[in-house]
């Protein structure tokens, strides 16, 4: 893990004008060091020989309140920098989550939870605090060795050589704290993901008569733990870095002390000596102690920039009619990371315009997977999906969907009343024609005004699908779906409002794919598309 994120570089302009503030400023830390530890010097000289001073002590004022006002100025810019790009995050980690171009499986609620939360408060102390002291502690040391060694060679080398060391020493810590860093925080995405699924199942378990206490506590356990660690190590390595700084200054001091009552160094310039010593160490130091604050929001950092780096669709060709156009399945294998065995494999396979096509199949078999790669929410990883010879990849995705009307396996639904649901099949449907969708998806006995909530428990299973499978009909009445896929829209109906369904979907004028396990559903279709290992349809 550098301790610098490229990425974070190349992608944030907030960041790369922080670090060119940072320059800048870091440039005028060390020259006010430099000029105060001068006047110092020569005001004190001065002074012990018994010369006058005169104004000297307002100059050694005025360049106190400068580098004051210098680091002020820093840490108030790194501050709003550090607030910017947590903003820019935010928002481009949600843009993206809401991309329609975005490929690849949708992240877990709880991580993008805990990256967004947490994860990016972590940031005030890596873009904050962190990122501009790397600049100041990779100008200002050596500017206080160039300094000391126009004055004195010697206790140059000195610093010359503990300083290389006292760096050494942080990359090692560094090198140790990756590992407790990694735990740190897989212990904080688990406390997430434990609560939330302890959440998501909360009715199951009660059922099972699970008490989720000690489990609860155990993840939370484990994050104290592994936090407690992190901060002995970070206590530790301050302690040992404090240490060794303070000796080499003392090695310094001595060696100047010794020279300077030997009358081998003047006073002047041992004393400059003297005060730039502990200025060339400082910046490692603080390095140092904020390099372990800063941890989380580089971890943080790695797991938003691999959250927004995946494939993307970029096709951009107008969608061909659908009312007109067939659809070639050829060749197509879908595989996900992490699995040995394809989620899709299937050779040939033709969908004529207004056809009803039944997808069967054992149950992983990959139809819903089929249906995912129509919707273009994923790429083939090797074959094709031709529309009328064009490759789908190469279609402009949203362009596409809009001649799609979809009933997913779990269809969303929204907070509001069953006919704000239906509507959104169609904003400019009448109130006549909501009903007629909902009554021919089997839902007539749905009171229009009836209040959904926000999680949607207030529906049961069958009436979310028929909820849906309305919103879907009155999307392909309107004329602007061209092609109906629903993932088994009648499991968990009734019979008779099976017959309904079927019945009504048979008659819609578009081509209809439905994934379907039951006998009712496939008898309806004018084909069956089975689903298996190396499978050919013509
Ligand atoms: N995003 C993904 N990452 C990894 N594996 C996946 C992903 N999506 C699907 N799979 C795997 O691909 C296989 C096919 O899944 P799919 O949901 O398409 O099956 P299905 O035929 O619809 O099953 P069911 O009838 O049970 O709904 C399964 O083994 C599944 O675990």
């Amino acid at each position: 893990m550098p301790p610098l994120d490229p990425r974070l570089v190349r992608r944030s302009r907030g960041v790369r004008r922080l670090l060119g503030v940072s320059v800048v400023l870091g440039v005028g830390t060390a020259a006010t060091v430099i000029a105060v530890a001068h006047v110092v010097s020569v005001v004190v000289a001065r002074r012990f020989d018994g010369q006058p001073i005169a104004a000297l002590p307002l100059v050694i004022l005025v360049g106190l309140v400068v580098r004051a006002a210098v680091a002020w100025t820093h840490t108030t810019v790194a501050a709003r920098a550090a607030a910017a790009v947590k903003a820019d995050l935010r928002h481009e980690v949600v843009d993206d989550l809401l991309d329609p171009r975005r490929l690849g499986p949708r992240p877990s609620s709880a991580g993008v939870v805990t990256l967004l939360g947490p994860g990016l408060d972590a940031f005030d102390g890596y873009v904050g605090r962190f990122l501009p002291q790397i600049v100041l502690s990779a100008l200002v040391p050596p500017a206080m060795l160039v300094a000391i060694g126009v004055t004195d060679v010697l206790s140059a080398v000195i610093i010359g050589v503990t300083l290389p060391m006292t760096v050494v020493f942080l990359v090692l810590v560094g090198l140790v704290t990756k590992d407790r860093v990694d735990r740190r925080w897989q212990a904080l995405e688990r406390v997430g993901r434990h609560f939330a699924d302890v959440l998501d199942g909360l009715t199951v378990l009660k059922v099972f008569g699970r008490r989720q206490e000690d489990g609860l506590r155990q993840v939370g356990d484990r994050h104290r733990r592994e936090s407690g660690r992190a901060l002995r190590l970070a206590f530790l390595s301050s302690f040992v870095l404090d240490l060794f700084s303070t000796l080499a200054v003392a090695l310094v001091a001595v060696s100047v002390g010794l020279r300077v009552v030997e009358g081998h160094l003047a006073l002047g310039p041992g004393l400059f000596v003297l005060l730039l010593a502990p200025e060339a160490f400082a910046p490692i130091k603080r390095l140092g102690s904020l390099f372990h604050d800063s941890t989380e929001g580089a971890e943080a950092t790695a797991g938003l920039l691999a959250l927004l780096e995946h494939d993307r669709h970029n096709g951009t060709l107008a969608a061909p009619d659908l009312r007109r156009a067939e659809i070639v399945i050829d060749g197509v294998v879908v595989r996900h990371d992490g699995r040995a065995a394809p989620s899709l494999e299937l050779s040939h396979h033709r969908v004529r315009p207004g056809e009803f096509v039944a997808v069967t199949g054992a149950s992983g078999s990959g139809k819903s997977t089929l249906l995912a790669l129509l919707m273009a929410f994923e790429r083939p990883t090797a074959g094709y999906v031709l529309v009328d010879d064009v490759d789908l990849a190469s279609i402009d995705p949203v362009a596409w969907r809009e001649q799609i009307a979809w009933v997913p396996q779990v269809p969303g639904l929204v907070e509001g009343t069953i006919e704000d649901n239906v509507r959104l099949g169609d904003h400019a449907a009448s109130g006549d024609d909501v009903r007629a969708a909902l009554r021919d998806a089997g839902a007539g006995d749905l009171a229009l005004t009836r209040p959904i909530s926000e999680s949607g428990t207030d529906v049961s299973a069958g009436e979310r699908r028929r909820i849906a499978i309305a919103r879907a009909i009155l999307r392909v009445r309107s004329g602007a779906a061209r092609l109906l896929l629903l993932d088994e829209p009648t499991a968990g109906l009734d019979a008779v409002r099976e017959a309904a369904v079927l019945s009504t979907l048979r008659g819609l004028p578009v081509t209809v794919i439905v994934v379907a396990h039951r006998p009712e559903t496939i008898g309806a279709a004018d084909r069956e598309l089975r689903l298996g290992r190396r499978l050919v349809d013509a």
